[in-house]
């Protein structure tokens, strides 16, 4: 006999089949019975997910040992993708959105890693498009990072006002980029932060957004179209589906709370009047009041990026030595002092920046008083976690902040346990959220809508809005 199975080993398993189900003659694996299970493991590590699965077809023996949970989630974890978000997608993505408008897809069965394995290894490459209000980021799904971006203001206007030509123009523009035909794979379109408020009219607009995309890209014979919102996406990428998204986007920022996927309107999405614009704006100014002469806003945005921050306490900042200097390629180096963390100040102070917003963390109280006495039941934290998103976000400093001005506004039975968060992949945050939902096992089938679906449900709900124009 061989070396004693380990319980709950393959070999373990396979010594409880009853005698007419252990097919081999035996228990036995042949002239490998001497070898321990953990060198069989090991071995079949070694050979590699195409051998592994063959080998498995060899006998019923070979087939459980070849089966083994442990040897898949080896070889998942191989893979491109971080093992942590590999499974985060797999038990709270791959069920697709729910309610979802189109499909009814049965997502019950338990899915082994290696049926995971096998199916994430043939999910079609996608293109993704994050079309911001500021800048836009494209790129494929299989792919570390976005591969292209460009400023979306600039190109194409404002592609938030759903205008069938406009928004045509703009994903001919992206396929043309990506040198790719839009028949030849599906699309993830991110859909901006717009029409937040929950009444009659903007459930209309967002509607009439999201139908104006599906049929823009159907008309250009996209074979399967996946739109998600973008706050949503970047809770994704932070492996939550449930918590409050501050978003700082180009023009506003939005604080948005989101309850198992969905974004919660009813309790209402804060927007603030101001973001990355207006940021660099105020730098400039702040920089023209001290002589440093820029004309470039690029320019300014880039000293930005590379020298503010958010302090921890504005009027200890203020009497402290914070200069610092930064190269800027072809327009030499620039030294800042207070305007460092005087330009992120306005997020909490607006009336600095001349401005009568609210500050930041005022709409992030305001929302999670909202959520603490909305009537969601389940977890009732859920609001506590805040995940930034949007380049903004990158300020560093602007969590803690955040985090502490947020538990002095609080009462402590709504404050205790809120933690903020950093945007889990800097600007590309929404992008990345997309990547783990095109990556994810069941994604054709439960998260992207098919030209056939989309017809039919125009069919039978009658004309879209598109066709008024
Ligand atoms: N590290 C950083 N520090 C400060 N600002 C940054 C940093 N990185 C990027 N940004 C700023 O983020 C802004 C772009 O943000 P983002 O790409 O999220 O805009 P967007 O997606 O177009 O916005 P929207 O969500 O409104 O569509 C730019 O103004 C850029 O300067």
């Amino acid at each position: 006999a061989g070396p004693a199975a380990a319980p709950g080993s393959p070999r373990d398993r396979l010594a409880r089949l009853p005698p007419e189900q252990q097919y081999c003659g035996s228990l036995s694996l042949g002239a490998l019975d001497a070898v321990p299970t953990d060198v069989l493991a090991q071995i079949l590590r070694l050979l590699g997910p195409v051998d592994a699965a063959r080998s498995g077809t060899v006998c019923r023996a070979w087939r459980i040992l070849a089966s083994d949970n442990g040897l898949w989630a080896f070889f998942l974890r191989l893979g491109p993708e971080p093992w942590d978000l590999v499974v985060f997608a797999e038990t709270h993505l791959a069920a697709g959105p729910d309610p979802h408008p189109w499909l009814y897809y049965d997502h019950s069965p338990q899915l082994s890693f290696k049926q995971i394995y096998g199916l994430r290894a043939v999910v079609p490459g996608t293109l993704i498009v994050d079309g911001g209000s500021g800048y836009c980021k494209y790129g494929w799904s299989k792919y570390a990072a976005p591969s292209g971006r460009c400023a979306t203001f600039l190109e194409f206007g404002n592609i938030e006002s759903p205008m069938y030509a406009r928004l045509r123009h703009f994903f001919s523009t992206i396929y043309t980029r990506m040198q790719v035909k839009p028949s030849t794979q599906p699309v993830i379109v991110v859909l901006p932060l717009c029409h937040t408020d929950d009444t009659e009219s903007a459930r209309a607009s967002r509607k009439q957004y999201k139908e104006t995309v599906y049929s823009v890209l159907f008309d250009m014979n996209a074979p399967a179209v996946c739109a998600v919102d973008q706050a949503v996406l970047s809770l994704y990428s932070a492996k939550r589906t449930s918590g409050i998204v501050v978003h700082i986007g180009f023009n506003n920022t939005s604080v948005v709370p989101i309850f198992e996927g969905r974004v919660m309107y009813e309790i209402g999405v804060e927007t603030v009047g101001q973001g990355a614009l207006k940021l660099t704006g105020y730098l400039k100014e702040l920089m023209h009041q001290r002589n440093i002469t820029c004309d470039s806003l690029y320019t300014v945005r880039t000293i930005k990026e590379k020298l503010c921050y958010v302090a921890a306490d504005y009027e200890a900042e203020l009497r402290k030595d914070t200069q610092a200097s930064c190269e800027i390629d072809g327009e030499g180096w620039f030294t800042l002092s207070e305007e460092r963390f005087k330009t992120a100040e306005i997020l909490f102070q607006p009336h600095m920046g001349g401005m009568r917003a609210m500050g930041l963390h005022k709409a992030i109280a305001l929302c999670m008083d909202h959520c603490y006495n909305s009537e969601v039941v389940g977890d009732d934290s859920w609001y506590k976690t805040v995940v930034l998103a949007g380049g903004s976000s990158c300020l560093p400093g602007l969590p803690e902040r955040l985090e502490k001005e947020l538990r002095q506004l609080l009462p402590p039975y709504i404050s205790e346990g809120i933690r903020v968060l950093p945007p889990p992949f800097g600007t590309d945050s929404a992008w990345f959220g997309a990547k783990m939902i095109s990556n994810v096992s069941t994604f054709t089938e439960a998260w992207c809508v098919k030209k056939k679906q989309f017809r039919q449900k125009i069919r039978r709900n009658g004309p879209l809005f598109v066709n008024s124009w």
